[in-house]
């Protein structure tokens, strides 16, 4: 592995020392699922059930941490399947949904969500307008129940129109006071007060692990990144890993591994797996 951060080596190391007390959390879309055009068909990589349940068994925990609506990834994910796997080495599956607003465990099996924010819906029917009068009036509107993302990747020119785009979907956000959320050929207006950060201090805590791992693409994942080195901060071990794209390149400088995309996140959980359970063997 080439760590691209001075302590990334070190912190490897004692992240699978840290073994049964170590929590691995992971973003999904270009992380656990590669990236594909229509968001309605993004599954999660071939490898990545039989990857998390030899990792479960070695580790204190799993999470993804997403920014879908938890019901939507439990489907692209077969997260339901999984939860079943991990329960066999008596671990738990956190699945945070909507930036940690959703949860679902494979222990209680059921969505906990919020109501969606004031102004959402207002939003939701001046969108329409917005994007005739910001020139994208093709962008596609998902609407998420707790948000609403406005999707690029399948207009002719993705970047373009996710410029022209973002000003006028920041100024409609601010006036009804709900969070911008600018992501790889999205851009998503939701509630806020809560980010990935937050889900993963809080679930850190609950599951009173005292290492982590977490694994994302995209600037969402930035508030869980910062998450971990307050950690680390804290004199426990962390360590950040990018699934690198070169359509967010953003990440490199403030992680301490990047790897090939979720082909390559897929090979990173293999080897932290095998090195763990080899570290419990030598205990
Ligand atoms: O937090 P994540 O799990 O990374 O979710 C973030 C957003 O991902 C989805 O969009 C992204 O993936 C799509 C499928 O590969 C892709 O077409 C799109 O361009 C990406 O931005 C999802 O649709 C959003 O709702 C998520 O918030």
């Amino acid at each position: 592995m080439e760590f691209c951060s001075a302590v990334g080596s070190d912190q490897y190391d004692a992240v699978v020392r840290a073994g049964r007390r170590l929590l691995v959390a992971l973003d999904f879309d270009g992380t656990l699922a590669p990236i594909v055009d229509d968001p309605t068909a993004a599954h999660i990589h071939p490898d990545a059930p039989l990857v998390l349940d030899k990792l479960a068994a070695e580790v204190r925990g799993i999470a993804v941490i997403t920014g879908r609506p938890a019901r939507q990834v439990l489907a692209l994910g077969g997260l339901d399947e999984v939860g079943d796997a991990i329960a066999e080495h008596d671990r738990e599956l956190v699945v945070l949904g909507q930036y940690g607003n959703e949860r679902w465990t494979s222990y209680e099996r059921r969505v906990i969500t919020p109501k969606p924010p004031p102004g959402l819906s207002g939003l939701i029917r001046e969108l329409p307008r917005l994007l005739r009068e910001a020139g994208v009036p093709d962008a596609w509107i998902e609407e998420k129940g707790l948000a609403v993302a406005v999707h690029t990747r399948r207009l002719a020119d993705p970047e373009a129109a996710f410029a022209q785009l973002l000003p006028a979907l920041a100024e409609a956000a601010r006036e009804r006071r709900l969070a911008i959320e600018p992501g790889r050929m999205v851009i998503e207006i939701r509630a806020g007060g809560m980010d990935k950060g937050r889900a993963l201090s809080s679930l850190v805590s609950e599951l009173e692990a005292s290492a982590v791992v977490f694994v994302g693409d995209d600037l969402g994942d930035v508030p869980a990144f910062e998450a971990a080195l307050k950690v680390r901060e804290a004199g426990f071990p962390a360590l950040l890993v990018c699934s690198g794209s070169e359509e967010q390149r953003a990440l490199r400088e403030i992680v301490d591994l990047v790897v090939d995309g979720p082909d390559g996140v897929m090979q990173f959980l293999r080897v932290l797996a095998a090195d763990v359970a080899a570290a419990h063997v030598s205990k």
